[in-house]
């Protein structure tokens, strides 16, 4: 798939821009702060809706407008030679519910055009993926997954509110009890604890499912960028083993399975759950560990190993979605789209040059850099100027 077209209004630094693309290669090029990195967030957000930059939409929608709007042309061969065009076009209203719209159709949710495009965002960014805390790492994976199985967006907004409701409920209850009262909350954490189990358990085995499919594509990905140094090792470490014992994990992760163990990590936790006002058990506390030659990237792999891994994370990613070819909601072709933001000044000459072996096949990358001299010549295909809101193709 690729996009043809993006049209921004209100978007970061953008009252309206318009920029036609082409499949193939295409950098965007400007001096910095001129808003190149804001029209490829802009094309993650339309895959992701989210922003790789900020977790919160309230910066995306430029200073003084109340929304934003996002609209792209997204080209996907159904069969060899018969390309479709979906317009997909989203309104990003801080503070309320997003919609969207596809092919000019009645508003809807913004959940529901989940699917249509792919994109693979690797960015400055992403170093915090290897050096940074779970969060970030279990954010990686969930996005994946919704790329993959859009319905999984579903899951993970259930689990969050679940959590958040649950979390209130175990502080009442704590309160509840230092002041010689109980009851009523305890009842109604065994409701809590079954919604959490339930939910819990489905983003977990598809979690691990993911990393079982990720695991040899990671490493294949570090040795390709790295040339061969090191073996990259990822997996799976759910907090319900620092429960149960390892052997939690011994067996096929079932979703009933795991719903039943996250029921009896729960049931074990309770008193500490109350004492400490927090949910201490499920996939909101588990992390992807990382592990570089037998040990932990994070604080042992040198700055430049952290991007490597980092890039065999995001290539890896990449290798996945174009294997997959169940392509989410509407047929073949998902082969994303590779967006590699600012990148090449931050990478030494062998890795950029890896790096532009790799992705130059790929049937649509967007890049961006403020210097020309850094996109590496295999990929000097289409260029467009960024300067002060306006953009340009160079021909
Ligand atoms: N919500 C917003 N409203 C108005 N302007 C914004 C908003 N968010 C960001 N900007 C502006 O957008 C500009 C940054 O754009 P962007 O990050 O795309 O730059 P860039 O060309 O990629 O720069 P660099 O080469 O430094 O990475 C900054 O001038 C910033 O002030």
């Amino acid at each position: 798939m690729y996009v043809a077209h993006l049209s921004l209004t209100d978007f970061r630094s953008y009252p309206q821009v318009e920029l036609p693309l082409d499949p193939g290669i295409t950098a965007l090029v400007g001096p910095n702060g001129q808003g190149k990195t804001n029209l490829v967030e802009a094309i993650g957000y339309v895959a992701t809706l989210g922003s790789h930059r900020v977790p919160s939409d309230a910066a995306l929608v430029r200073a003084g407008a109340t929304r934003a709007v996002v609209r792209t042309r997204v080209i996907r061969e159904l069969d060899p030679g018969s390309p479709r065009a979906t317009l997909v076009e989203i309104e990003v209203t801080p503070g309320k519910a997003n919609r969207a719209r596809v092919n000019g159709g009645s508003p809807g949710r913004a959940r529901d055009v989940l699917g249509i495009l792919r994109t693979v965002l690797f960015a400055p960014e992403d170093l915090s993926l290897v050096k940074g805390d779970p969060d970030g790492r279990r954010r990686f994976l969930d996005d994946l997954l919704v790329q993959i199985t859009p319905r999984i967006a579903g899951v993970v907004a259930d689990y969050d509110r679940v959590l958040r409701q649950r979390s209130a409920l175990l502080k009442s209850a704590g309160a509840a009890m230092r002041g010689g009262r109980s009851g009523a909350d305890l009842r109604t954490l065994d409701v809590w604890d079954a919604k959490l189990a339930q939910t819990g358990a489905q983003l977990v085995v598809a979690r691990r499912d993911l990393v079982t499919d990720l695991a040899p594509r990671v490493a294949q990905a570090y040795e390709q960028v790295s040339s061969g140094q090191g073996e990259a090792v990822i997996t799976y470490k759910a907090s319900l083993d620092g429960v149960l014992g390892e052997e939690a994990s011994a067996e096929p992760a079932t979703t009933e399975l795991v719903e039943a163990q996250l029921l009896e990590a729960m049931g074990r936790l309770r008193g500490k759950e109350i004492e400490r006002g927090v949910s201490l058990v499920g996939p909101h506390r588990d992390d992807l560990v990382l592990t570089l030659g037998g040990l932990p990237a994070k604080g042992y792999a040198s700055h430049g190993e952290s991007w490597s891994y980092a890039l065999a994370l995001r290539l890896a990613s990449y290798a996945l979605l174009s294997d997959d070819t169940s392509a989410a909601d509407w047929g073949p072709d998902g082969e994303p789209v590779l967006i590699l933001d600012d990148v090449f000044a931050e990478l030494d000459t062998r890795r950029r040059d890896r790096l532009a072996e790799l992705v130059a096949p790929a049937r649509q990358v967007l890049i961006t850099a403020a210097v020309p001299g850094d996109v590496p010549e295999p990929l000097a295909g289409g260029r467009v100027d960024v300067m002060s809101g306006e953009v340009a193709r160079v021909l």
